[in-house]
């Protein structure tokens, strides 16, 4: 954990990721800190400088000196956010009441963030009617120390309760979180020393209602949540139907409110999808760790024949799963009647199909350029679809030549995880074939059209 300081106030927060990455800042919710993002962490910190704060008087961050409230947390965030980020909008998330914070920072700050992702976001502020009736006494009744003690001591006798209020509340009947999860959980809820602020934040919450204010929230943003979240309940997110429906909203089944400790997979599937970032289970390449390479190549695919109709999003997908292979002049890439899984799309140079024409009365024919692709267009997606002999020799030209390889093992996997991705590319590639297909066609009726004209010219000369 990191240490910093705003003003008079000291501030842990974790740290990871690539330094020169762009920035990622994760905010956790009421009564917890930052082991909140443990789940998505290694996924985000592949692409992002990834920066999860301990809110003050949380986690291990001591608590404020003035009463803490959702606008001050902004602010506060706000101003990491200029400091580790000062040239670049960030990715903001935040869960709970961390979701409020986020987008109370993006209605004071929009120019602060690029996008956000909010997990079971307290938008209205308004909690269940259990936490409210069971919940609720209990934290008003922590703002006086000696009464947080008592409690606090009381929790360490066979009278506890706090997994009787705890568990039913926060996680989905068939959740599956892990016993040392929810041990951190528990402990980060019931930290002691921390009555006051978890009875000030519960206070605050409720008086930062952002209902009638959330269409005015400029950022694309995704909205994760689980749909048995008994604590800010599910109708929070009838709010965002309403009244944002630019919002990407997502509600995941058997999960509460923790979905990426109950369904971890299912909600990085989102956030990947959402993000661009690649499926689970494929490795990033050498050059997709080079971030700004990516950024480049998902610029690049833009303008090639299977990047089009994509968004950014999209495009970052495909553009991290593409391995960069340098080819020297003339060299062979891919030979006639060989087994290959791989299509290439050519970034920089040119790459030559070379076909051997049929034996002339037994004599082998030296084979000759029947076409050529240039930057931006694809070959080999025969191979890449089917498990077939290449139809023809790839080559590079006259110069060196670059191009990005999509192995089928990747399509397929990307196409499992994003149907609607992988159909897009199904049909880029479809499209592209069929533009090679009218192009014989116009060969086809040129020579029909040669072979009638000599046939004319035969006949005048009779
Ligand atoms: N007539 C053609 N016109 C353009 N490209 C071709 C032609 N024939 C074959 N190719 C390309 O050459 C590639 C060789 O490997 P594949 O068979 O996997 O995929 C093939 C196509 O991408």
């Amino acid at each position: 954990m990191a240490l910093y300081t705003i003003e008079d106030q000291t501030i842990y927060l974790e740290e990871t990721g690539p330094e020169n990455a762009p920035c990622a800042f994760l905010v956790h919710g009421w009564a917890s800190s930052s082991y909140t993002w443990k789940p998505l962490l290694p996924a985000l910190s592949r692409r992002y400088r990834c920066v999860a704060i301990d809110l003050p008087g949380f986690g291990q961050s001591p608590a404020p000196s003035h009463p803490p409230t959702i606008a001050g947390y902004a602010d506060l965030v706000a101003c990491l956010i200029e400091y580790f980020s000062p040239r670049q909008p960030v990715l903001l998330l935040g869960h709970s009441m961390g979701g409020q914070i986020g987008a109370t920072l993006a209605l004071r700050y929009p120019m602060l963030v690029e996008r956000m992702v909010l997990l079971n976001p307290a938008l209205s502020g308004r909690l269940s009617t259990r936490v409210n009736l069971l919940i609720g006494p209990h934290v008003l009744a922590e703002r006086f120390l000696p009464l947080e003690w008592l409690l606090h001591l009381l929790a360490k006798t066979p009278l506890d309760y706090t997994d009787y209020l705890l568990k039913p509340s926060n996680f989905a009947e068939r959740a599956r979180v892990s016993e040392e999860d929810y041990q951190r959980i528990r402990a980060d809820a019931r930290r002691p020393g921390q009555g006051r602020i978890r009875a000030a934040c519960f206070q605050a919450m409720r008086q930062s209602d952002l209902r009638g204010r959330l269409a005015a929230l400029e950022p694309p943003t995704l909205v994760i949540w689980g749909a048995e979240d008994d604590i800010v309940p599910l109708r929070d997110a009838g709010a965002v139907a309403a009244e944002w429906p630019a919002a990407d909203l997502r509600i995941i089944p058997n999960a509460g409110h923790w979905p990426q400790f109950e369904q971890p997979d299912a909600t990085l599937r989102h956030i990947a999808l959402f993000l661009g970032l690649p499926p689970a289970g494929v490795a990033p390449s050498a050059d997709a760790r080079d971030i700004a390479e990516l950024h480049a190549t998902a610029q690049f695919l833009n303008n090639s024949e299977i990047g089009g109709r994509l968004n950014e999003a999209q495009r970052m997908r495909i553009a991290s799963l593409l391995q960069r292979r340098v080819l020297m002049p003339r060299e062979r890439l891919t030979a006639a009647g060989a087994r290959g899984d791989e299509m290439y799309i050519v970034q920089d140079g040119l790459l030559e199909v070379w076909l051997e024409p049929v034996p002339v009365g037994g004599v082998r024919q030296p084979p000759v350029r029947i076409a050529f692709m240039q930057s931006g267009q694809v070959a080999g997606e025969l191979g890449l679809l089917e498990d077939v002999e290449r139809s023809a020799d790839l080559r590079a030209g006259d110069q060196p030549t670059v191009v990005l390889v999509l192995t089928r093992e990747a399509l397929n996997t990307l196409a499992e995880d994003d149907p609607a991705l992988g159909m897009r590319l199904m049909q880029n590639l479809a499209v592209s074939l069929g533009r090679r297909l009218r192009h014989q066609n116009w060969l086809a009726q040129r020579l029909e059209q040669r072979a009638w004209q000599g046939g004319s010219v035969t006949r005048l000369l009779e």
